[in-house]
């Protein structure tokens, strides 16, 4: 079975074993650039080995294996074999067998799933503690033999300190947790839970997971992690890195749709309609109302001749071309096409031969009509155009006539809006131009949406949607159009919702990101937040309005203390004063307007020094958490904005060891303390 003497010696036998990989891959670049065929190939090879080499050199030293697994004679497969799991396959002696298994590889499956009533053929289930990269301890469960116990090691792990950036939780992922991990790749799936029930870290593992299970197909369409802000991003960047993995995009839908900077701001009124779902119709409407119906023939001169193509036939290439729903873009070099076939026809009946060079001549000479019927345009003059108000009934003044006709509808504004609504979102002063137009956060996803609807975006072959509670409609539709042809991974909290358009259900948002048959599905343990102060937080559950399934916390340890005090600044100073004493990263969670007294009362006492300690608005804590919190003014943080008790709920949730609620006002209705209430 291996006493610790033996386990440390296995540590360097793996050593070993990842010092020949290095070399391996060093020699390899060396090889690769000369036995390449083409220069393409060279490349891409050379790179993959150096990227190799470069990882395995630069990879932290962390401990080559978290596991190990001793089958039985349960195991047709694998009866009587050992093998030590850790987070990258290590390559053995001589080619001989791997001396540590991928925790992603399927035999590592059961190190997850077994358990004393089904054993998968584990005799043995070993965990092991590490102080650094040093073996210290392991802990034994012989499944076959019905033992399974609390793991010293698993409540060690989720209770740690918390300092610095998300670590990966490969040594401790749980059985639901791991269902969703390697759920296929096909499946789009939903995670609902409750804060620190660890969507993002299944989130990540699941991209991983993928990675490894998928390399090629994912290599070439991508894995896209999207995340709330940057400082979430931040937060969980150095994860999929840990994990060997270094190519996937992590960003926010902000930053991905940022075809123009952000230079105004929208009312929230304007912002609820430009983020409804309605608007794709708006939209819609707006670009194909520019298609105009032909009203001459074309007449294209070749040499001293003219060729005709009559009205009744464009109309029909216009016509039909519009009934395939192609992207706009598409449709104009399709009916260009169609165009120059018309000509050729009447010119090869003529006894014509039609060369490549006259092909592009006679596709360059219809370009003028081409631009009449079908014309060439970018989405913000789309846009700039809606936003100019709806348009009128000819004679109505302002807006009416040419491009903007289809939008009345029976001489009436367009149906998709209310008057009210398009005065929502009209410019009271419309810009002169295009080009001095300003784009709100809202009007970036708009115009995602005619970019669109001229050209595809790119796709990507899984998406991992973080906090996707918070994406409005028209966010979930710019999400869905890079999943098309992909799948997803959407991570959430309906309780955790703070934008005004924050999802209800589910089910509906799922069908908005294009996946109405996505399973959702519910983890209900969590491993962040202490009990004590998970009961705190559940008190605001029920004014929140929203269904959640209830969840239990792993964690019994932890402190909640709620403080009652004269001045916020000193009660704020003492607490963090006192969180000092303790290891651990604090936060100090405060409403967006307290942050800035708050921060110079900490730098007044030199406090602001211990880069343990981060002042941190309400509306940028989500998805992050603190070792200590301090909870400055929970009625600030639940006034600020419409769903200021959502965003309390999320500052709440935020600690892993310790909450300090300092308050100088009473505390807000909703939030019922037991201290409190006696
Ligand atoms: N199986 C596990 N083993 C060890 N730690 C875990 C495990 N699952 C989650 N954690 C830890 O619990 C904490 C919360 O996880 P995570 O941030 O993924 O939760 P979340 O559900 O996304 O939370 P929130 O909704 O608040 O954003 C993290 O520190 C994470 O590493």
């Amino acid at each position: 079975m291996g006493t610790l003497d033996e386990e440390r010696q296995y540590v360097e036998r793996c050593k070993a074993g990842l010092r020949r990989m290095l070399e391996g891959a060093r020699d390899n670049v060396i090889i690769g650039e000369t036995v390449a065929g083409d220069r393409y190939s060279a490349e891409r090879l050379g790179r993959h080995l150096k990227s190799l080499a470069k990882e395995l050199s630069e990879e932290p030293e962390g401990p080559p294996f978290f596991g190990r697994l001793d089958f039985g004679t349960g195991s047709a497969e694998h009866r009587g074999r050992a093998y030590h799991i850790g987070r990258r396959h290590i390559t053995g002696e001589h080619g001989g067998p791997p001396v540590v298994i991928d925790w992603r590889a399927p035999v590592s499956r059961a190190f997850y799933r077994a358990s004393a009533r089904d054993p998968q053929g584990v005799a043995l289930r070993r965990r092991f503690g590490w102080s650094g990269t040093t073996l210290t301890s392991f802990e034994d469960e012989r499944l076959e033999r019905g033992e399974e116990g609390e793991s010293r090691i698993l409540a060690a792990e989720i209770e740690r300190p918390r300092v610095g950036p998300m670590r990966d939780i490969v040594a401790t992922i749980q059985p639901e947790q791991d269902d969703l991990v390697r759920a296929e790749l096909d499946t789009s799936i939903c995670v609902q839970g409750a804060p620190g029930t660890g969507k993002t870290a299944v989130g990540l593992h699941r991209a991983a997971y993928l990675l490894y299970a998928h390399r090629q197909r994912l290599e070439r369409s991508g894995v896209l992690v999207l995340g709330p802000n940057r400082a979430f991003l931040g937060y969980i960047s150095a994860v999929l890195p840990a994990l060997g993995e270094v190519d996937v995009e992590q960003t926010t839908l902000e930053r991905l749709l940022a075809s123009a900077p952000v230079t105004a701001v929208d009312s929230e009124a304007a912002a609820m309609v430009k983020h409804d779902v309605r608007m794709a119709e708006v939209l819609r409407r707006a670009l194909y109302r520019r298609i105009a119906k032909p009203v001459e023939p074309v007449a294209v001169a070749d040499g001293s001749y003219r060729w005709r193509v009559p009205e009744e036939e464009l109309r029909r290439i216009v016509d039909d071309t519009r009934r395939e729903s192609l992207p706009y873009g598409v449709g104009r070099e399709r009916v260009r096409a169609r165009m120059v076939a018309a000509i050729q026809r009447q010119a090869e009946a003529r006894g014509q031969t039609a060369g490549a060079a006259w092909t592009r001549k006679i596709s360059r000479a219809v370009t003028p009509f081409l631009d009449a019927v079908w014309p060439a345009v970018k989405p913000e003059e789309v846009l700039y155009e809606v936003l100019r108000g709806p348009a009128k009934a000819p004679g109505e003044g302002a807006a009416a006539g040419g491009s903007r006709d289809g939008a009345t509808v029976d001489g009436k504004r367009d149906g998709a809006l209310t008057e009210a609504e398009w005065e929502a979102i009209s410019w009271a002063k419309p810009p002169r131009s295009v080009k001095s137009a300003k784009w709100t956060a809202a009007d970036l996803v708009l115009l995602d949406e005619i970019a669109a609807l001229i050209e595809r975006p790119r796709g990507y072959g899984h998406v991992i949607v973080d906090e996707a509670q918070d994406l409005s409609p028209m966010e979930c539709r710019a999400v869905a159009r890079r999943s098309e042809h992909g799948s997803l991974t959407v991570l959430g909290d309906l309780a955790q919702g703070t934008t005004p358009w924050a999802a209800s259900s589910w089910p509906e948002r799922m069908a908005l990101l294009g996946k109405p048959d996505g399973q959702v599905i519910a983890l209900t343990t969590g491993f962040r937040v202490p009990a004590a102060v998970v009961e705190l937080a559940n008190t605001l559950l029920a004014a929140l309005g929203t269904q959640v399934p209830a969840t239990r916390s792993y964690r019994s340890d932890g402190r909640l203390r709620v403080t009652r005090v004269t001045g916020l600044e000193k009660g704020v100073v003492a607490a963090a004063r006192e969180a000092m004493a303790f290891e651990g990263s604090i936060g100090v969670i405060a409403a967006d307007a307290d942050v800035e007294a708050l921060t110079s009362a900490l730098r007044d006492e030199g406090m602001d020094a211990d880069e343990r300690l981060t002042v941190l608005p309400a509306s940028l804590a989500k998805g992050l958490e603190y070792d200590h919190v301090i909870l400055a003014e929970p009625a600030a943080i639940a006034e600020a904005e419409r769903r200021g008790l959502n965003r309390l709920y999320v500052a709440l949730t935020r600690a892993v060891s310790r909450l300090d609620v300092v308050h100088a006002r009473p505390l807000p209705p909703q939030l019922s303390h037991p201290a409190e209430a006696a």
